[in-house]
């Protein structure tokens, strides 16, 4: 579906590069959230100038997964950062540095393209191959966010690759190498959940394997008043897992005991947050945690996020295995049609699409989750 005529004339549509590059010095009004959604960037600095860091995230190490007398405890800890975190980050994952660097530059260069180029690829049908676009939900947003997107569609891969941006060069080969080695690392770190969820031999692994999966070329400008908005707004993620590569520049702040914090770009890691989807498919037992991104007065920030889940057309439940009569059956079947319908039909902050998913003895005993609106810091 191509842009409709009357989006196609609004300037925030055009993205907020277009907009800084006309040379901006406040943040226009569409784009200032209320006062109680905005980051409070006093604490955060208070934070960083301290010597503590803003929140020691565990640190899985991949490659002792492969060590038979070391896997036991890593899947322990890989549990445990699962049920207490619901983010953590990985080291050793198997990506190259080399594929890193060319995935984060490629994404870097395509946001530098004139705008008539990155505006080729504008569209707002979630299920294009390739599509660029702004803010967080930006036919349904109510406050624009600080932020332009590329979002390629990676499942699956060699169908989809043609229609990918072929500027700048090597964006496409790029995102290629990248694609097939984070598939890689999720269908390796699925196994090694299944298996600290016992759930070993339960759920096929080619269903990961060609599950679905979408690459998000994140583009936060520096922003005249970051104090007044944010890059993206609290949201959950909808996947099984996400990868998130960042390049350097702080941003991303997590819900942690009821505070946003701040988690610290570890050299050569990957965050890796747990999504809607493998909370519902867990029964509860792993939580999708709610997550925000802040913006800065100097830097442009870029970050990959990539989205993992079963194939589009599965329905993901529950397992039957972690339900019984201690532990009842906490959500219902929920299919992508349903989370797209969801998702341009509403705005979709905080964990609302989660929440739609939760039987309805859980909603009643358990109302729903922290949300900034709701919870000042
Ligand atoms: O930029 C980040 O660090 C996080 C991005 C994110 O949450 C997303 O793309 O869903
Ligand atoms: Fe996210």
């Amino acid at each position: 579906m191509e842009m409709e005529h009357e989006e196609e004339t609004s300037p925030c549509m055009k993205g907020v590069r277009h907009l800084c590059e006309s040379g901006i010095t406040s943040v226009p009004k569409e784009y200032v959230f209320p006062l109680p959604d905005r980051p409070d960037t006093n604490l955060v600095l208070k934070r960083s100038l301290s010597s503590k860091p803003n929140l020691e995230l565990p640190v899985v190490d991949l490659s002792q997964l492969q060590n038979p007398h070391r896997r036991a405890q890593t899947l322990r800890s890989l549990a445990k950062a699962c049920e207490d975190h619901g983010f953590f980050q990985v080291i050793n994952h198997g990506i190259s540095m080399e594929v890193v660097k060319g995935m984060i530059d490629g994404g870097r260069r395509f946001f530098e393209l004139p705008f008539e180029e990155r505006a080729r690829y504008m569209s707002s049908d979630i299920r294009a191959p390739v599509r660029y676009g702004t803010s967080f939900n930006q036919n349904v947003d109510r406050v624009f966010c600080w932020r332009d997107f590329l979002k390629l569609n990676c499942q699956p891969l060699e169908s989809l690759l043609q229609h990918w941006p072929s500027s700048p060069l090597d964006l496409r080969q790029a995102s290629m190498l990248y694609a097939q080695q984070t598939k890689s690392l999720f269908v390796v770190l699925m196994e090694a959940i299944l298996e600290t969820l016992g759930l070993n031999g339960v759920q096929e692994v080619k269903e990961f394997q060609e599950g679905s999966h979408l690459m998000v070329l994140n583009c936060f400008p520096a922003c005249p008043e970051p104090d007044l908005t944010l890059g993206m707004p609290p949201h959950s993620d909808y996947g099984f897992l996400t990868f998130v590569l960042q390049d350097g520049v702080v941003g991303l702040q997590i819900q942690n005991k009821g505070e946003w914090v701040t988690v610290e770009p570890i050299l050569d890691s990957l965050v890796v947050n747990i999504g809607d989807h493998l909370e519902i498919f867990s029964n509860g037992r792993y939580k999708s945690v709610l997550h925000r991104v802040l913006v800065n007065s100097s830097k442009l920030r870029i970050s990959i996020a990539s989205l993992h889940s079963l194939p589009f057309d599965y329905v993901v439940r529950p397992s039957p295995k972690l339900i019984d009569e201690n532990n009842p059956r906490l959500y219902e079947d929920t299919d992508f049609a349903a989370f797209l319908d969801y998702m341009s039909s509403r705005d979709t902050k905080c964990k609302s699409f989660l929440d739609s998913r939760k039987l309805s003895f859980t909603k009643e005993t358990k109302p729903s989750l922290d949300c900034i609106t709701k919870k000042k810091i």
